[in-house]
Formats: C-alpha cells, sequence, structure tokens
C-alpha cells in the first residue's frame, strides 16, 4: 500500500499548531518517509476490505480522521494476544480501525464502537458487512462518555478485554477512566495521538486537545494501577496494561 503523498487537511489550532495533517499525519515517530514506507510495506499485510475501507476514508471531507495503516497490525496484534472477546473503541470515523479489530475477533466476539456522530460510520457498514463482521460491531451514537457510562452500567467493571481511545483529546482523562473500571485485570487499552504531531513538546500550548493529550501522558506515566509502553507508531500509542 503506497502511503507516501497521502497528505492530510491540516486542523488549525488556536496556538498556531496543526494536527491531522500538515506533512506529518503518517509515522510522527518516524525519521523519513521512506523508512516509514518500508514499516508499513512490512508489517501491514494487505487486506481487501481493510485497503477498500481506507481508500473509502480517503475522499472524506475529513479524512486525516482516519488512523494509518500501521495502526492496524499493532491493534490486531493486541486483539491476539489478550484473546480478545470484548473490545470498546472510542472514535470510530468510517471504522477503518474497528474493521481491523473486528477481523480478529473470535466467534460471539463483540466491538462497541463509539461516536457521537452517525455520519462517517455510515461509510465504513457496507464494508464491515462485505468483510463478515457487522454483527460483531455493535455502533453507540451519542457523547462517548454517555456511552461508557451505559456500558459499565449494562456490563459490569472488569468485563472487557481491550479499548481504543481515539476521539476528542479535551476527553481522553475521562475515556481512560471509564475504560480502565471496564477492563479486567491484564486488559490492555491503546491510547491514540500521544505524541499530537509532536505538539505535545510545546510547553505553552493552549489548546484543549494538546493539553489534553500532555496531561493523560504524564498521568498514565504517573499511574500504578497499570503497566505501560509508548510506542512510536502512527501518531504515537501507549499500550496500557490494568495490573
Ligand atoms: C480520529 S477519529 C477516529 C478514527 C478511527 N479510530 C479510525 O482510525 O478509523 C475521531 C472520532 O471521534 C469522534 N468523536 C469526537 N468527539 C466525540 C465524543 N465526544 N464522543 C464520541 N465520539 C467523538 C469523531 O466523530 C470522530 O469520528
Amino acid at each position: 500500500m503506497a502511503v507516501q503523498g497521502q497528505q492530510t487537511p491540516a486542523v488549525s489550532h488556536s496556538d498556531g499548531s496543526s494536527n491531522y495533517g500538515g506533512g506529518l499525519k503518517y509515522g510522527t515517530g518516524m525519521g523519513s518517509p521512506d523508512l516509514y514506507q518500508y514499516l508499513v510495506e512490512h508489517s501491514y499485510r494487505p487486506n481487501q476490505h481493510l485497503d477498500a475501507l481506507h481508500e473509502e476514508s480517503m475522499k472524506q471531507g475529513r479524512r486525516g480522521m482516519c488512523s494509518p495503516p500501521d495502526s492496524i497490525p499493532l491493534l490486531q496484534m493486541m486483539v491476539k494476544l489478550t484473546q480478545a472477546k470484548k473490545i470498546v473503541e472510542v472514535g470510530v470515523f468510517t471504522g477503518y480501525t474497528a474493521l481491523g479489530m473486528a477481523l480478529m475477533l473470535p466467534e460471539g466476539g463483540v466491538l462497541h464502537a463509539c461516536d457521537i456522530s452517525a455520519e462517517y460510520p455510515a461509510v465504513g457498514q457496507p464494508i464491515w458487512k462485505a468483510a463478515g463482521v457487522a454483527d460483531k460491531i455493535s455502533l453507540h451514537i451519542g457523547p462517548a462518555t454517555d456511552t461508557l457510562a451505559d456500558l459499565l452500567a449494562a456490563e459490569g467493571e472488569g468485563t472487557f478485554d481491550m479499548g481504543f481511545i481515539d476521539a476528542d483529546k479535551a476527553n481522553y482523562d475521562s475515556y481512560y477512566e471509564l475504560i480502565l473500571k471496564l477492563l479486567r485485570p491484564g486488559g490492555v487499552v491503546l491510547v491514540d495521538n500521544v505524541l499530537w504531531n509532536g505538539s505535545v513538546l510545546k510547553t505553552t500550548a493552549v489548546d484543549a486537545d494538546t493539553r489534553g493529550i500532555q496531561a493523560i501522558n504524564d498521568k498514565i506515566f504517573k499511574d500504578d494501577r497499570v503497566d505501560i509502553c509508548m510506542l512510536p507508531v502512527s501518531d504515537g500509542v501507549t499500550i496500557v496494561r490494568k495490573k
């Protein structure tokens, strides 16, 4: 899959920084675009449904919201390693990462996919169906803090194997706390965009997204309820394992 040149529309922040674009969307943590291309070519094994959904996603107005291909092998590996049967994703967009994870779920497994809008998930739904995983994805539309609280009430604490946080950064702390409750001991939550296109280095950042990412990174680093590993995959992903 060719990934070079897939520039995404920049989202400008009040402090002048930009994310989801501006040329660094792919491989924030990588030394060069060529090295990033090499990494994708040697880790992302093409899948016709994932490729079709990625292509559709790149046609959307907010295409920069779609995770890059190197996030897929990481998410899929975590589904396998945790032997996940129950997953929650916060932030669906067109459902590219949801599809990647759902493809790894065993029979009877379920991925609860939470988004505030049904508009973009509708792009992915026919492809979920074609891939044979539509019945494994339960889509919840509404503010994710409400959805996660509802899931906690309905399913109970310690009932999930895995989570993925990839929505509005200002609410990351709430998503993290709610998902930690949902996870069983040994369960993992992956936190996306933890390098935020390099903006985490801006100590004077005032925008809510950058501050939200900086705050959750600081908090997770000191959190003795969990084991952690921050990776320069995609835009930075922290793997958090509940003790
Ligand atoms: C970066 S995109 C998710 C991308 C997706 N994980 C993928 O790579 O295929 C972020 C998504 O979070 C959703 N979102 C933003 N604020 C939200 C909120 N308060 N509650 C639930 N979803 C929200 C947006 O609608 C958007 O679809």
